[in-house]
């Protein structure tokens, strides 16, 4: 772990140029690289478990395994057993043996073990895309973004590392005091199944870099990638222990929430079961970052440039299979620009080419299990009912590749003469389904966008910069976009108002959600004794 700090600035050097070369989402829409996998033929035997430094098979052999989809076939990709309490027990104790090490080294040197993670996911970034596309559905075009962003993270977080630092503090008669920013311990990160590869670096790149060792869960529908990064962080020279990985559902989730040496909670999820973790971690006074669900307004006024906001109302719905939290669903267009914005955001859609994940040339994959798709398709058919119209999609689709006859598709579906009561726009759908809604004023607007109990995230459209500051100022999100949507660079924090959450992701103050400050007060006199 040792070696001269110069190597290492040069190292941080070396990563920080070769991120900025990192293609950005144009970049990325054009590049092709030799393909290993293709759908239907990756098998996964290895076991998905990691702790003390490697895959760990469980002992107890009578739990019974549940079937992980291949959402692109409806194949089974492997089987899963949930960890029961003697193996969280193992995965924290080698978490908490870890910590006793990995705390104690300097910024430097935990950067450095950081940065060779980096570089190495960089290395592997089209194998790792690849095996996210088999287990998620999602493009792998978007897939290897989102490889870039868990990358791109863990770079930033190494240099945090770096600067960790507390204050000093003069006080009378020549005493002081300091801070220290210290660890938490043993952190926990119970993930998503949308973003798998993007959320498990998102949460151990802060944690890691505070010196926190992490045990994560991953959802039980996406167990395969996190387990790549255990790995990767391994090879990179981690103390064994230092990220575990444990699967199963909620279960195994509830055991990590309640073990005594665990001191932080960070989820990623829905908001019920973020409301039991919060309950959870209640019991043993534990910090916790909530990252939850949305239903987050996209505001277009008129005098928008009305291509920009077609595009942004598309990145806004439609990343994902319209499997993002962060969706702008309740688009707001003024009533003047509705028709052109209609024709527009309906003939894109129908243009979205839908199909087989892995080929370059497909824009949306297939959504992430059965009853996911069956839901998303009842949400499409009861806003029908409560008089929403169907402008285009809502329908399963069935790609004419055989191979795909059982995957989970659907036709993106634009729905209009939304109203502020319907089904679809007060819920969270979490599939390819924009809810457009009419407006007139400003004041109506903003009233309107702001009647929800979440808060992730909002957007606006405008050329005027006075309009897109006022609204932005007076609508109620934590993460919120001027003239985009759906853009997430790792410096800038992320994260919710109200119900959407608690906490940040990404951008300097998250190191704040990862450690704690000790103050140290130094008498340099004698102690003046009330007694
Ligand atoms: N704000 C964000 O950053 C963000 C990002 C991605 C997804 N999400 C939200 O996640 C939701 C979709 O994901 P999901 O369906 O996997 O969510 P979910 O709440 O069903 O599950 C999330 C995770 O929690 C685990 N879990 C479930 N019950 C538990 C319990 N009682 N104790 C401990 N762990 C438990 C699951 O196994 C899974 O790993 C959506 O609402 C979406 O908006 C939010
Ligand atoms: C990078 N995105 C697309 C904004 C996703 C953030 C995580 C939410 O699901």
């Amino acid at each position: 772990m040792k070696g001269s700090n110069f190597r290492i600035l040069k190292h941080l050097k070396m990563n920080l140029l070769r991120s900025l070369r990192t293609p950005g989402l144009r970049g990325a829409l054009h590049y092709t690289e030799t393909r290993t996998i293709t759908s239907g033929t990756l098998h996964i035997k290895d076991p998905l478990n990691f702790w003390c430094g490697g895959r760990v098979n469980l002992k107890d052999v009578k739990t019974k395994s549940e079937p992980v989809y291949e959402p692109a076939t409806g194949r089974v990709l492997c089987q899963l057993q949930a960890c029961g309490a003697a193996d969280v027990d193992a995965a924290v104790g080698s978490a908490s043996a870890a910590f006793t090490v990995w705390s104690k080294l300097a910024g430097m040197e935990r950067a450095k073990v950081m940065l060779e993670a980096a570089r190495l996911i960089e290395k592997r970034r089209e194998e790792i895309a690849e095996i996210e596309v088999v287990n998620n559905g999602k493009s792998i075009t978007e897939a290897r973004l989102d490889v870039d962003s868990a990358r791109l993270c863990i770079e930033y977080f190494a240099a945090q590392a770096t600067t960790l630092s507390g204050q000093h503090v003069q006080l009378p008669g020549g005493s002081f005091a300091y801070t220290r920013r210290e660890p938490l311990g043993v952190c926990v990160g119970i993930g998503a199944w949308n973003y798998p590869f993007q959320i498990v670096a998102w949460k151990s790149a802060p944690a890691i870099a505070c010196g926190n060792s992490m045990v994560f869960k991953p959802s039980p529908v996406t167990p395969v990638t996190a387990v790549l990064l255990a790995e990767i962080y391994s090879q990179a020279g981690a103390p064994e222990g230092l990220f575990n990985v444990v699967q199963g559902g909620q279960e195994t989730g509830s055991l990590l929430c309640h073990h005594p040496s665990v001191a932080k909670i960070s989820f990623t999820g829905s908001v019920p079961t973020g409301k039991k973790i919060m309950e959870m971690a209640s019991r043993g006074v534990k910090p916790v970052t909530l990252e939850l669900g949305g239903k987050s307004p996209l505001i277009i006024f008129e005098d928008s440039d009305l291509e920009n906001a077609v595009r942004g109302a598309l990145m806004a719905n439609f990343l994902s299979q319209g499997q993002v939290c962060s969706n702008g669903t309740r688009v707001f267009v003024q009533s003047s620009i509705l028709p052109q914005f209609l024709k527009e955001v309906v003939r894109r859609t129908k243009a979205i080419q839908i199909g087989d994940p892995l080929l370059d040339e497909t824009r949306m994959g297939a959504l992430v299990s059965k009853p996911h798709l069956e839901k998303v398709l009842a949400y499409v058919k009861q806003a029908k009912k409560e008089g929403a119209r169907v402008l285009c999609g809502g329908e399963p689709f069935i790609p004419a590749d055989s191979k795909l006859k059982a995957g989970y598709y659907m036709t993106p579906c634009v729905l209009d003469g939304c109203t502020d009561d319907m089904t679809c726009v007060r819920e969270e759908i979490f599939g390819p389904v924009m809810s457009v809604l009419s407006f007139e004023t400003e004041d109506e607007v903003l009233r309107r966008a702001n009647d929800s109990a979440l808060g992730l995230a909002a957007g606006v459209f405008t050329k005027d910069v006075k309009r897109a500051h006022r609204v932005i100022e007076n609508l109620q999100a934590g993460s919120c976009f001027i003239n985009n949507y759906n853009i997430t660079p790792v410096e800038v924090p992320f994260g919710g108002y109200k119900a959407s959450g608690i906490g940040r992701e990404n951008g300097q103050v998250t190191i704040e959600f990862y450690s704690q400050l000790k103050t140290v007060v130094v008498e340099m006199g004698d102690v003046d004794s009330l007694f």
